[in-house]
């Protein structure tokens, strides 16, 4: 297998060592998976957890045993870090607070996460001659210009107002007080510092801004696997519901819409992104699926559909419920309108193209939500709570 491989350019793909910073995750436990079954790359996975990657931690008997090694550490204070950054060829750093049930009620711990805490790997990697793949946010465009139209201009539906490109899109967020964008900000800074390295130091750089990647192992079921009044994003909130039989709960009308990308296709554009340097290196590049879009009103129908066809049972007569955001989020949210990515750049330099339709990706994810989770929810319902 690693014998035959070759890049974009049809040069064999020499094996390397990879630093991964917050493997652990849900983009993180994908990409061990791929690079562990589909190539002969070594990972250094760095994370203060390791649940969603045990699997290919044990046993010791798997393939791929020895290729991949779990560092249990906290990028915060742990002095390992730059000698594993050292050690490899490349660091991946997608470690971060991204719920943003946490932008506007932990804004102090959004920024150090996204900001202060990436600044060590940044400065690693620079100087000691490292790559860089930094995992930034299709957030940092903020708001559409469109949005800031009146309702009913005909401008809204011109693309120009919305379509989002790298190098052309201006990067709009609310004011101080809509904490929400606490996170936003934090990730544009440090998508600036990195640009200037590459700038200034010749820092070789790939900046990803991911656009609502979903699928299987995303966040916490709320009770389950992760804290009872915990909020993750919109996949998990709704799952859960789903899997409790409660209705979905719509923010602000749930009007604000997304675009949303199989984490499997997604992850096909990291690893071209790993093994194609020449390409990606200097660039930023947006991945999600444009042709994925709904309202969030949308997708919690489609949802309760597709839940109903995989569990077999009926859905609720009433589905969802309207909740005001700040009841949900409490004070200082603020919404993006809409997200829809251009693919010009990652197209030309990569060839990357999305597949999975969104009725596909959430039927093959809900599914796996409902056979991981099923059971243990209605143990918990079950339970008499203790008095
Ligand atoms: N999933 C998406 O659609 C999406 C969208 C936009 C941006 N992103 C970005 O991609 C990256 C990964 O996202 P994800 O969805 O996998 O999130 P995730 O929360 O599942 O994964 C992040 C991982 O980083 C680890 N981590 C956080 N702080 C750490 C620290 N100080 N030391 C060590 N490990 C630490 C966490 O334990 C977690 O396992 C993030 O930077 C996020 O901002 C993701
Ligand atoms: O139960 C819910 C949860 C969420 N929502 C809404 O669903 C939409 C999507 O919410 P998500 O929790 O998935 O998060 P967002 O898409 O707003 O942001 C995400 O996008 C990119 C990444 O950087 C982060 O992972 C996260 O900030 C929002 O409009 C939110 O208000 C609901 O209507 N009900």
């Amino acid at each position: 297998m690693a014998s035959s491989r070759v890049d974009l350019d049809g040069n064999p793909i020499k094996p390397i060592t990879i630093c991964m910073i917050g493997a652990g995750g849900f983009i993180g436990s994908h990409l061990c998976e791929k690079l562990m079954s589909e190539t002969p790359h070594k990972v250094l996975a760095l994370d203060v957890y390791n649940d969603k990657i045990k699997h290919l931690l044990e046993p010791d008997t798997l393939p791929w045993a020895g290729r991949i090694q779990f560092h249990r550490l906290n990028i915060k204070h742990d002095s390992r870090l730059e000698g594993l950054i050292k050690i490899a060829d490349l660091t991946i750093n997608l470690a971060a607070i991204c719920t943003p049930a946490d932008y506007n009620t932990r804004p102090l711990d959004t920024i150090y996460s996204n900001f202060i805490d990436a600044l060590p790997v940044v400065k690693y990697c620079s100087e000691n001659n490292k790559r860089l793949i930094h995992f930034s946010t299709c957030e940092v465009y903020g708001k559409t210009i469109g949005s800031f139209l009146p309702k009913d201009s005909p401008l809204r539906q011109d693309p120009a107002y919305y379509v989002l490109k790298e190098d052309e899109s201006p990067c709009i967020f609310g004011s101080i007080e809509k904490q929400r964008w606490s996170y936003a900000c934090a990730k544009q800074l440090i998508e600036r510092l990195i640009y200037a390295e590459g700038a200034e130091n010749d820092l070789e750089f790939t900046i990803v801004r991911p656009f609502n990647w979903i699928g299987p192992r995303m966040d916490f079921i709320p009770g389950i696997d992760g804290p009872s009044e915990g909020v993750p994003r919109v996949l998990a909130c709704f799952s859960n519901n789903l899997l409790r039989r409660e209705p979905l709960k719509l923010v602000d009308g749930g009007q604000s819409q997304r675009t949303f990308v199989y984490i499997k296709d997604a992850i096909e554009a990291v690893l071209l992104m790993i093994e194609n340097p020449a390409r990606a290196n200097g660039h930023i590049f947006n991945v999600g699926n444009p042709n994925n879009e709904v309202t969030v009103r949308q997708l919690a129908e489609m949802m309760t559909q597709v839940y109903s066809k995989v569990s077999e049972e009926a859905p609720l007569e009433k589905p969802t419920i309207d909740v005001s955001s700040k009841e949900f989020y409490g004070e200082g949210y603020d919404d993006s309108d809409k997200r829809i990515p251009d693919m010009t750049i990652i197209n030309r330099q990569l060839g990357w193209n999305p597949k999975t339709s969104l009725w596909d990706l959430l039927e093959s994810t809900l599914t796996y939500q409902h056979r991981t989770y099923a059971e243990a929810i209605k143990k918990a319902i079950a339970k008499p709570v203790a008095s």
